[in-house]
């Protein structure tokens, strides 16, 4: 669905890169994630994909069009919902959709069920200007289904939404994910990361470190690590200890034969803390 090598971007031709010979693939119905730290360079790389940006350097075919020469008929076969909302203030909300679906030759959604989709379905006729910056990040994500994508370019989608409605919105991924469509997803957030992508790559400073599943990552770089607590000289002790070490393991074996156990569970390593491991950078 996504196919790019050898990308460069500089924006200022001074032999900084933005992108820095970028090589990934996206393949049909997965869901990918884009993972870095602010100023990665996950929104040029999204930009060059769908066409905001122009390709510099390097080979891109998104959902089978090369992007140097950019058919109008991609637009409707891709979605996009960026961090920034930009909505018109002045039209309602549910005129920005219906102003929106025009410009699409394919068929789109009812306006009214989108706005439903996402808890908007009472302010339909409310100006967009009058939202709260959640309402309209809400309104900006729906608007980027309305041409039934098969592909769709998702960035930063729960960033600063509150728990239910980024749950929500989760949800509704995970759904269109489920009927088939692509996602390439960028964030800063390892935990939308884990939960929702098939795959991630890791970026930083315009560079790919690596692309794998959280799951093999997990298995890969995480330690294999037990939490226990027990009681000793009638205090609460608390121990982390690796079940690969043999010195670990062994005091693990004597913790249990000799003393009373309060909890104990296996600890796997975040996305974040396998982030650090791999880039030596956080993703703050
Ligand atoms: N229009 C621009 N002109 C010059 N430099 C830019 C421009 N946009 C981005 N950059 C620089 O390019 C680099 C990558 O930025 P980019 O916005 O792609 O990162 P990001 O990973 O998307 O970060 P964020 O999560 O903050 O959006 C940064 O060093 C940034 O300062």
């Amino acid at each position: 669905m996504i196919k790019v090598n050898n990308l460069y971007h500089s924006y200022n031709n001074d032999g900084k890169y933005a992108v820095n010979d970028a090589n990934f693939e996206v393949t049909k119905g997965e869901i990918f994630g884009f993972l870095g730290p602010s100023g990665a360079g996950k929104s040029t790389t999204q930009n060059i994909l769908t066409g905001l940006l122009q390709l510099q350097k390097g080979q891109v075919s998104v959902a089978g069009y090369d992007v140097k020469k950019i058919s109008n008929k991609m637009f409707n076969q891709i979605g996009m919902s960026f961090e920034q909302s930009n909505v018109y203030s002045k039209m309602t909300a549910k005129e920005n959709l219906e102003f929106y679906r025009k410009l699409f030759d394919v068929k789109t959604r009812d306006p009214q069920a989108l706005l439903e989709l996402v808890g908007l379905g009472d302010k339909a006729s409310i100006r967009a200007g009058e939202f709260s910056k959640g309402m309209k990040h809400r309104l900006t994500f729906v608007r980027s289904m309305i041409n039934n994508p098969e592909l769709w370019f998702l960035d930063e989608p729960t960033t600063g939404l509150d728990p239910a409605i980024a749950a929500q919105i989760k949800r509704i991924v995970k759904e269109e994910n489920k009927k088939g469509v692509t996602i390439f997803l960028t964030t800063h957030n390892m935990h939308i990361a884990d939960e929702l992508c098939d795959r991630v790559a890791f970026i930083v400073d315009g560079e790919i470190k690596l692309i794998d599943s959280p799951k093999n990552l997990k298995l890969k770089y995480g330690d294999k690590l037990v939490e226990v607590e027990y009681i000793k000289a009638n205090k609460s002790v608390k121990d982390t200890l690796s079940t690969v070490g043999e010195g670990d393991k062994k005091q693990l074996q004597d913790i249990i034969a000799h003393y009373d156990i309060q909890t104990m569970h296996t600890k796997e390593a975040t996305l974040e803390e396998i982030f650090i491991k791999v880039t030596g950078r956080g993703l703050e």
